[in-house]
């Protein structure tokens, strides 16, 4: 097989030659867009995303959807004003094929909608889908009623021969390898006939804000569901078997896709704005406002949006990242021009993720020159003088991302494969280069 000259080719990584200054629109949530889609489907009536995300894990939950009998219209909203997607649900329909590529929202949220659908429901993806861990769901749609075909390792490929209806029910989970086990099964529950309990009984439990933006948006269509957070059980979620409202909802921006660019002020010590970096939100990347400003930044929320701006110094942190393993590569990037070092915690599932990320950066790292050593839960970087070279990227969006940070402070740094980024950014070179002004 000849290798994809995509993903061979190497990216310049843009050097700063001073302190950036720009507002950059970030594209819509990753999280948000594929829950959406999933509740549009499952609605009894038709609904709207408005500036959903457009890239490859959103397009593959689109195109899932549309196998199992969804109509999902992509064209501009009732106002004539942007993208927007309208979801026209139907009956659940196999025989289907599903291609998940390797995003876990795909792979976790559909199952459960597959066994509603009427006939079988493949399930197939990119070489990496096979060893992420499917298991929390595979087992549990079982011990709910589901008949799922697979090879008894807990992964990928499998078939879930959908009977039209799930009994549902009482179900324990160990989701310390994912959060998304959980969420898949508490966004499909109203469709089953007695709702479910969700139990996790793991030591850990990671990215637990993802858990709660799908009970939010649940209960945005209307969803009953009762959570730790309203004052129930720690580690216990509850969804009562009812019908869902169609919505027309405007997908927040990525806050976890805004970090290079935030990173890219706190570097250069220079200033971007993000505008509609929400109020309110369950996403993680929220937290980011704090990280980087323990990392040497300062922020202002405006009904405009949020103003990042670096101060010229960039300090390392000692942080657990657990609520947000998505944010870890583009901290470790920071972490490694800082001038002190940094102890990321917290995030052993990141062995996990597109690629084992830990070991990736401190793979990546180390041969720029850096000092990034492996802990049992994360990374320990002390800064060091970086020089340039090929950041590998291990079909990443956030290690390409995470190198496009670097190669804002550091001369000669060429990023593999950066096309990559289309998994949730496919613009990401134009907003980079845009940035930068260039
Ligand atoms: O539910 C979601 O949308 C996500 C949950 C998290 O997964 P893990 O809990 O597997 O880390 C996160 O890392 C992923 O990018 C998106
Ligand atoms: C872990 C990630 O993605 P996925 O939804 O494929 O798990 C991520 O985007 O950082």
């Amino acid at each position: 097989m000849t290798a994809n000259p995509a993903h061979t080719a190497l990216w310049p990584a843009p050097h700063a030659s001073g302190a950036v200054d720009a507002t950059v629109h970030v594209p819509g949530s990753k999280s948000v867009t594929n829950r959406a889609l999933v509740l549009a489907a499952l609605a009894s009536e038709p609904g709207w995303l408005r500036r959903p995300l457009r890239s490859r894990d959103t397009l593959l939950m689109a195109d899932a959807l549309r196998a199992m009998g969804i109509e999902i219209e992509e064209g501009v909203g009732p106002d004539g004003t942007g993208e927007a997607w309208r979801v026209l649900p139907t009956g659940l329909r196999g025989p289907a094929t599903v291609d998940v590529g390797n995003a876990g929202t795909v792979m976790r949220f559909l199952p459960p909608v597959a066994a509603l659908a009427d006939g079988p429901v493949r399930f197939d993806g990119d070489p990496r889908s096979y060893e992420r861990p499917l298991n929390g769901v595979i087992d549990a749609l079982r011990h709910l009623g589901a008949r799922i075909d697979d090879d008894g390792r807990g992964t990928l490929p499998l078939t879930v021969h959908g009977g039209g209806a799930l009994d549902g029910g009482t179900v324990s989970v160990d989701a310390s390898s994912s959060s998304q086990f959980v969420s898949a099964l508490l966004l499909s529950a109203p469709r089953f006939n007695q709702g479910v309990e969700v139990r996790h009984t793991g030591s850990t439990l990671p990215s637990v804000p993802h858990i709660r933006m799908t009970v939010d948006m649940l209960r945005a269509v209307g969803a009953q569901v009762d959570s730790p957070e309203s004052g129930g059980e720690p580690d216990v979620w509850r969804v009562t078997p009812g019908a869902l409202l169609g919505r027309d909802l405007t997908i927040e921006p990525d806050l976890s896709n805004a970090q290079p660019f935030l990173a890219a002020a706190l570097v250069t010590g220079g200033r971007v704005v993000v505008p509609d970096w929400p109020a309110r939100t369950t996403q993680g990347g929220d937290r980011l406002r704090e990280i980087f400003t323990e990392m040497g930044g300062s922020c202002e929320l405006t009904e405009y949006g949020l103003v990042f701006t670096g101060s010229g110094s960039v300090h390392g942190i000692d942080v657990d990242l657990g609520d947000v393993g998505e944010l870890a590569p583009g901290v470790a990037a920071v972490a490694a021009l800082a001038d002190s070092p940094s102890t990321l915690r917290g995030v052993a599932h990141l062995r996990l993720h597109e690629t084992d990320r830990l070991a990736a950066l401190t793979k990546e790292i180390n041969e720029l020159g850096g000092d990034v050593t492996e802990t049992a839960d994360g990374l320990h970087i002390r800064p060091r003088p970086l020089h340039g070279g090929v950041f590998h990227t291990y079909e990443d969006h956030r290690m390409a991302t995470a190198g496009a940070v670097i190669g804002l402070a550091v001369e000669g740094v060429r990023i593999e494969n950066v096309a990559t980024t289309a998994k949730t950014m496919p613009d990401f070179p134009d907003l980079w280069t845009g940035m930068l002004g260039a």
